[in-house]
């Protein structure tokens, strides 16, 4: 049986964390762009297979398909329009998923039940959709449950710029959300999270435990990525705020260190321990709040944003001032206080235009209008208020 604790310390994942979503940047798997590293590949499978052994379920989301692409179809540079990568991802996806399973059958013990490996590519669509969402959800569930390494990557050959999740640190906690993961281990290239990026400050110091969410971290990680990953530390440390929504750890290592996985799981204090100490959500709530673009904006007058933020009430039209965006019933929104800081959001009941004339009327105003007769404009079971997040979504452009 699963346990589940509020927040786990580096002894406690030697004896407690039984999920982990492990996560292996583009940079590691590719060796800086130079083609797939199968060497390394195969040593990651090796210690998957141990954990896997000792009783630990694993999910792996593994970045390397347009980088591993681009190097087999010869081009010396990655590719920058979107059909170069949507191309390039189709060619790297196929060869990524080819070594893995090829690696774990390396691994294969005689009268063992053999690990395989069941491909799972997502899309931001997947994760938008409420149904999609529980859908995947299931999916991966029953890939654990018939003992198979799900290995899990953005649909890059069908996803475009507007719609992509982008970079798969966040997927990689978004998935740990997804599957109350009780661990998120990120393999980059670097030893964890410095104080700066080493590759500029040499003198960089790593930070060895740290909490989810602290506003310190978004600053030092604000450098960018290797140029062969995407998201960089950034992408990194929000990733473990939105992990840490479900109480799961996050982990900052370096692939590169020999038996990485196995020396976390004896609790050795190697990388950086990101502590899930964030209030943490239930999972519908988990669900909005990790929703990655909005759709329009809300203003608010005090009172309504007091009715949100003080007595956890539902969001009438009579507190809302003005409108942004052309969102649709069901799309989600942000709320804004009247000083302009985002204090919840939620799915919107109305379509911008029916919100645009129903703004400051109470219920008895509202009464002859049908399509906002109802008279909510976001339910409280729709809303997630501005305490309990931590990450910001886009807006759409
Ligand atoms: N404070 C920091 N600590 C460590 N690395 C940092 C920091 N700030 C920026 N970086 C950069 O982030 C890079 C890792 O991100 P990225 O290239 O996206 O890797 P991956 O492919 O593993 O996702 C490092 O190579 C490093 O240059
Ligand atoms: N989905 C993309 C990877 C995107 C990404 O986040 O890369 P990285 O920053 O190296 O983890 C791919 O497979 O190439």
């Amino acid at each position: 049986m699963k346990i589940k604790l509020p927040e786990l310390s580096r002894e406690l994942v030697q004896l407690k964390a039984q999920r982990w979503v492990i996560k292996i940047g583009s940079s590691l798997l590719t060796d800086d762009g130079r083609g797939l590293n199968v060497d390394a590949i195969r040593s990651w499978v090796r210690q998957i297979l141990a954990l896997r052994r000792s009783g630990i379920e694993v999910v792996l989301v593994s970045s390397g398909s347009v980088s591993a692409g681009a190097q087999r179809l010869g081009w010396t540079e990655r590719p920058t329009t979107l059909q170069a990568r949507q191309a390039a991802a189709s060619v790297g996806q196929s060869a990524l998923i080819h070594t893995y399973e090829e690696m774990l059958r390396e691994g294969d013990r005689p009268g063992e039940v053999p690990l395989h490996c069941g491909q799972v590519l997502l899309t931001h669509d997947d994760l938008r959709s409420r149904r999609r969402y529980l859908n995947a959800r299931s999916a991966l569930r029953t890939l654990l449950d018939m003992n198979v390494l799900p290995i899990i990557n953005e649909n890059d050959t069908v996803s475009y710029n507007a719609i992509n999740l982008g970079d798969n640190d966040t997927l990689a906690a978004v998935v740990s959300n997804l599957l109350d993961a009780d661990l998120l281990v990120i393999l980059t290239d670097q030893d964890g999270l410095f104080d700066a990026d080493p590759r500029c400050y040499p003198d960089a110091r790593l930070l060895t435990e740290v909490n989810a969410g602290a506003t310190m971290l978004e600053r030092i990680a604000g450098g960018g990525g290797s140029g062969v990953g995407t998201g960089g530390m950034l992408a990194k440390v929000r990733a473990a705020a939105r992990a840490a929504r479900s109480g799961t750890s996050t982990i900052i290592a370096n692939g590169r260190c020999e038996n990485v996985l196995l020396r976390l799981q004896r609790g050795e204090a190697i990388g950086t321990f990101i502590h899930a100490r964030l209030p943490t959500l239930a999972a519908r709530k988990r669900w909005l709040a990790g929703h990655l673009r909005a759709h329009g904006t809300l203003h608010l007058d005090i009172g309504a944003a007091h009715a949100l933020l003080r007595d956890g009430g539902s969001l009438l039209p009579v507190g809302v001032t003005a409108i942004e965006g052309k969102f649709r019933r069901g799309d989600l929104v942000l709320c804004k206080d009247p000083f302009g800081h985002e204090i919840a959001r939620g799915l919107v009941n109305w379509d911008a235009l029916v919100v645009a004339r129903s703004l400051g009327k109470n219920s008895s105003e509202l009464a002859g209008d049908p399509e906002a007769a109802e008279g909510v404009l976001i339910h409280r079971d729709n809303l997630v208020v501005n305490d309990l997040l931590s990450v910001e979504p886009t807006s759409l452009p």
